[in-house]
């Protein structure tokens, strides 16, 4: 099963995105946006990246009550982004009309379910009263998902073959947590695996970002991680 990879662009300013996007122009087909370009430059940015020829990833991971999230993915559906993510912990309610939203004003936008977001481990999942492993969270997050009509999910590279083997084969399964080296450390993310292992395991696209944006030569370093997909 193919694999691609989505770039984060969690960058502080548009000046800093330019470079990394002229460079990587006609290479790399995805580009996430997130709540850092998102809150800073709005809609218009999504307008001016996808103009440049990527495709858009908007994560602003919506989680709010079913009215309220269903009005705010009516508002963005004209902008030309193809996938969304909202919280699966929102409920199946809240995620139906998401849904009901999203045909009505995109029917080519993916909603993403996020599951367990990937900086959170067993003990972060118990300080807020889930006393069940990242796991089994996901897997029954993952199923809630599926029946109330999303198509495609976040998880961790650790879970997908277990999502693999209990949901539809369409199923897009969207993996951050990549480090190259395999292993956390140092930063916010518990639940890692490298490019390789995620696109062997069965990931859709995997997500990544500071390992590329910190690199002294991002472009370069997005180049490799593409390579290293292509050889996995
Ligand atoms: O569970 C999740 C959901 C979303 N993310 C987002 O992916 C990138 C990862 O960035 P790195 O710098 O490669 O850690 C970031 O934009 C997150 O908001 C996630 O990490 N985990």
């Amino acid at each position: 099963m193919p694999c691609d990879l989505i770039l984060a662009l969690d960058v502080p300013t548009r000046e800093e995105a330019a470079p990394i996007l002229r460079q990587l122009r006609g290479q790399l087909r995805w580009v996430k946006l997130g709540l850092q370009m998102f809150t800073a430059y709005g809609p218009n940015y999504v307008r001016e990246v996808a103009g440049m020829g990527f495709d858009i990833f908007l994560d602003l991971k919506l989680h709010d009550i079913p009215n309220t999230v269903g009005k705010a993915v009516e508002s963005l559906g004209p902008l030309p982004i193809k996938m969304l993510t909202l919280h699966t912990s929102g409920g199946g309610e809240m995620m139906r009309f998401a849904k009901a939203a999203q045909e009505k004003t995109n029917p080519n936008l993916l909603l993403l379910g996020v599951t367990v977001l990937t900086s959170t481990d067993a003990a972060g999942l118990n300080e807020i009263g889930v006393g069940v492993s990242p796991a089994e969270q996901v897997a029954r997050l993952g199923k809630l998902a599926t029946v109330s009509g999303l198509r495609g999910l976040v998880c961790s590279p650790l879970e997908v073959e277990l999502l693999r083997r209990t949901l539809p084969a369409s199923t897009q399964l969207v993996t951050p947590g990549i480090r190259p080296s395999g292993e956390a450390g140092g930063d916010d993310q518990k639940r890692v695996m490298s490019p390789a292992e995620a696109a062997r395991a069965g990931s859709s696209y995997i997500v990544v970002g500071r390992p590329i944006l910190k690199a002294a030569d991002p472009a370069a370093a997005a180049r490799a991680i593409l390579a290293e997909l292509n050889g996995a």
